[in-house]
């Protein structure tokens, strides 16, 4: 194997000033720390008895906190759970619809308008935020706020964002108390992830070895039910931490349209890295689309990987693969010499969307 930066990790400083590591590093204690946060807000205990539907409005490392819990629940949860990224708010939103605005900075224009429009039809409404408008809008309103303190970047502080609505929904009666199982999860990833870390060279380091396989081609990434988002997670990841391309879709709808797609164009093909998040909890017709799927590719000569954790929950294993794709899309930066943490192209965006 061909030595790369990844396997002098003392560098790894001088490409991340602003310490993204630490920050993935973290990700266990952030989810502890927000257990707690969330467990000391106050909540008014009425509010899940109003409630027919709860609709999470946010936008990137924020939303994919809202993908996560809504494929977690969505068996389970005794109401609908919906994520709407983007203005305004579905028609369907009326008073008995909890909105929850969940932005780190609190300062997003879309998840904002979709908060105001929400007060406007009457529903019933909670911020998730570390401050901004969304938390100085709240006060105002006197609508429950949950707030947290917490310095990074809105997609590195997931560990908040999918705990804190988590522990929402679980106060408010819509799940059942995950204490335990989260608890049990934590204790996991630091099992799990410990052959992830920096110091642990490439050969035996599965987060570094996907890293230098991405690094140079096209990262495709196939999950399925609860692992859907987190296929969505690792290739935002990849785009923000890597700056660079991938893409994602999830069993079974793509073995409606993709599997046809594959052939083309064969230029494109040898760079192609299919990644198969694969899980004993799905149902048994996925892990067979998953086993025809994976032959429809080889057929074509297309690069691919399994990529599988074991774990006893579902929720384990769903925060175990995060971990792993944040590493992943972490030393795949450091692989394209780039600072994981500045967002240049958005910075741009939302400095040219000022002007208008
Ligand atoms: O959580 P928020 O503060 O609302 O941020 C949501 C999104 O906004 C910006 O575009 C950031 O650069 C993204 O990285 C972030 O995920």
């Amino acid at each position: 194997m061909k030595t790369t930066i990844l396997d002098t990790p003392e560098q790894f400083a001088t490409l991340d000033p602003e310490n993204m590591l630490a920050r993935i590093a973290e990700f266990p204690q952030q989810i502890l720390s927000a257990w707690n946060v969330v467990q000391n807000t106050a909540l008014p205990s009425a509010l899940g008895e109003q409630v027919d539907a709860v609709l999470v409005l946010g936008m990137g490392g924020s939303a994919i906190g809202g993908d996560l819990v809504a494929g977690l629940v969505q068996e389970t949860g005794r109401v609908p759970v919906l994520v709407h990224r983007g203005y305004g708010l579905p028609g369907w939103v009326n008073e008995r619809t909890l909105v929850i605005a969940s932005s780190y900075s609190g300062n997003t224009e879309e998840t904002l308008s979709g908060w105001r429009a929400a007060a406007e039809r009457g529903a019933q409404r909670l911020a998730i935020t570390t401050g901004g408008q969304l938390a100085r809008e709240a006060n105002e309103a006197r609508v429950p706020l949950v707030s947290f303190a917490y310095a990074a970047q809105p997609r590195a502080a997931l560990g908040y964002s999918f705990t804190l609505l988590l522990g929402v929904l679980s106060r408010l009666g819509f799940i059942a108390d995950p204490t335990e199982t989260l608890m049990a999860a934590v204790r996991h990833l630091e099992d799990v992830g410990s052959g992830w870390q920096p110091d642990v060279p490439t050969e035996e380091n599965s987060a570094k070895q996907l890293a230098v396989w991405y690094a140079e081609g096209l990262p495709v990434i196939f999950g399925a039910e609860h692992l859907g988002a987190v296929a969505r997670r690792w290739t935002t990841q990849i785009n923000e931490n890597s700056k660079a391309w991938a893409v994602w879709n999830e069993i079974p709808e793509l073995n409606h349209n993709v599997v046809v797609g594959l052939p083309y164009p064969k230029t494109l093909l040898p760079h192609l890295r299919i990644t198969n998040l694969r899980s004993p909890f799905y149902h048994p017709r996925n892990t067979r689309r998953f086993e025809i799927t994976r032959e429809l590719v080889e057929r074509e000569g297309i690069p691919q990987r399994d990529v599988h954790v074991s774990a006893e929950t579902p929720l384990a294993e769903m925060l175990a693969l995060i971990w792993l794709g944040d590493y992943v899309s972490y030393y795949q930066a450091m692989l394209n010499g780039v600072d994981p943490t500045p967002v240049e192209a958005i910075a741009y965006l939302k400095g040219e969307l000022a002007k208008a």
